[in-house]
């Protein structure tokens, strides 16, 4: 019994949502025998308005993602469409005015070292005609929202890493982009600082309505921004959901891998025989996304056919906008209650498994 309670089947994506797009996209590096497949077949929606991500072990291929998606990179087969234009037959001038839409941030920041903060943000508007005035306010209105106005005369290298970030934030905004690419922007940074800049990218998405493709090798990252998240495993896309469905319910091995490091409230097959070998109940665990109907249901169950319950484990995962929950109850009264209990338990489906 997998069931799970919240999960929602995804409506199949409609392309007029679609503010980027990958068909069968294959990316071949060199040739003959030197030749090295970095992505096979990758079909991706990604819709306008949401935080999507893509999460992958290093070598996985995300980093090429990026490139074909911004067009630093051509593809070796198969089409990326932005906006609804396939970039993948464009040079020159039409590039560029779809590359102008789209912002990026690096793990290193890239920042220019010799131009103060104001020169880093200020550049892409000069390069786009602005005069010093324009410039000036538009430059005042970005690092007042990234909140670094009192900055703007420091150079790269009087900044802590997030501060840095932040720049880049305000940088890549400047030219008013419709989509942002993070390629591992929080890896050089601490828990902390990446939950700020994570913060700031959220408000980037909600108050500016940006569309942010999140490249990172972290489930917690994916966890704590993302409403979508593709797999990667060998230039290959494996997975692709809902955070909440990805989370709750594993399926590939790989997502299976990164779920464990980051939502600790499912015991382990190890776990688990060690609480089998403690509890001589019957151990039952449930997903919980909303704590009331769990509550009540178990409470209820276990009142009217007069069972005790003690949960063994378990704990709550924070996710964007909503919880996700795991608890190993062990059931312990007359075999026909305890068998009722899970039985309502089931039937409310919340059940994700039982041993005896
Ligand atoms: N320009 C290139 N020439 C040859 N091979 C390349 C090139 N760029 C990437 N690759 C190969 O393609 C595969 C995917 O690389 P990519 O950088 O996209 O992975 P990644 O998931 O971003 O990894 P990491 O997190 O380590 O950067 C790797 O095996 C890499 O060696």
């Amino acid at each position: 019994m997998t069931a799970t309670l919240g999960q929602t089947v995804e409506p199949e994506s409609n392309s007029a949502d679609a503010l980027v797009r990958l068909d069968a996209v294959s990316k071949v590096f060199g040739k003959g025998d030197d030749q090295h497949r970095a992505l096979s077949d990758v079909d991706l929606d990604i819709r306008r308005g949401e935080i999507f991500a893509v999460i992958g072990y290093s070598g996985a291929g995300k980093s090429t993602l990026v490139r074909l998606i911004n067009g630093l990179e051509r593809v070796s087969s198969g089409t990326v469409t932005v906006d609804g234009v396939d970039i993948t037959s464009l040079s020159g001038k039409p590039l560029r005015a779809i590359r102008r839409r789209i912002g990026m941030i690096f793990q290193q920041f890239n920042l220019m070292r010799s131009r103060t903060v104001f020169g880093n943000v200020a550049y892409p508007l000069q390069l786009a005609g602005l005069s010093r005035a324009e410039q000036e306010d538009r430059v005042a209105e970005l690092l007042s929202f990234v909140g670094l106005l009192d900055k703007a005369w420091a150079y790269p290298e009087e900044l802590s890493g997030g501060q840095k970030q932040r720049v880049g934030i305000a940088r890549a905004l400047a030219s008013e982009p419709d989509l942002l690419l993070a390629d591992e922007s929080t890896s050089a940074l601490d828990p902390e600082t990446t939950r700020d800049v994570l913060a700031l990218l959220r408000r980037v998405n909600e108050e500016l309505g940006i569309t942010i493709v999140v490249i990172t090798h972290e489930m917690d990252v994916v966890r704590t921004i993302a409403d979508r998240v593709a797999v990667l495993d060998a230039g290959r896309v494996v997975e692709v959901g809902a955070v909440r469905d990805i989370l709750g319910a594993p399926q590939a091995e790989t997502t299976q891998r990164f779920v464990a490091a980051t939502v600790g409230n499912r015991p382990d097959a190890g776990r688990l025989q060690q609480l089998r070998d403690t509890y001589d109940d019957t151990l039952v665990t449930v997903a919980v996304s909303d704590e009331r109907a769990f509550g009540s249901v178990l409470s209820a169950a276990a009142r009217d056919h007069g069972v005790d319950f003690e949960i063994v484990y378990g704990g709550i995962t924070d996710l964007k906008h909503e919880s996700l929950g795991s608890f190993t109850l062990a059931l312990r009264g007359p075999d026909a209650g305890v068998r009722a209990t899970v039985e309502a338990l089931n039937a409310a489906g919340i059940v994700e498994g039982t041993k005896r």
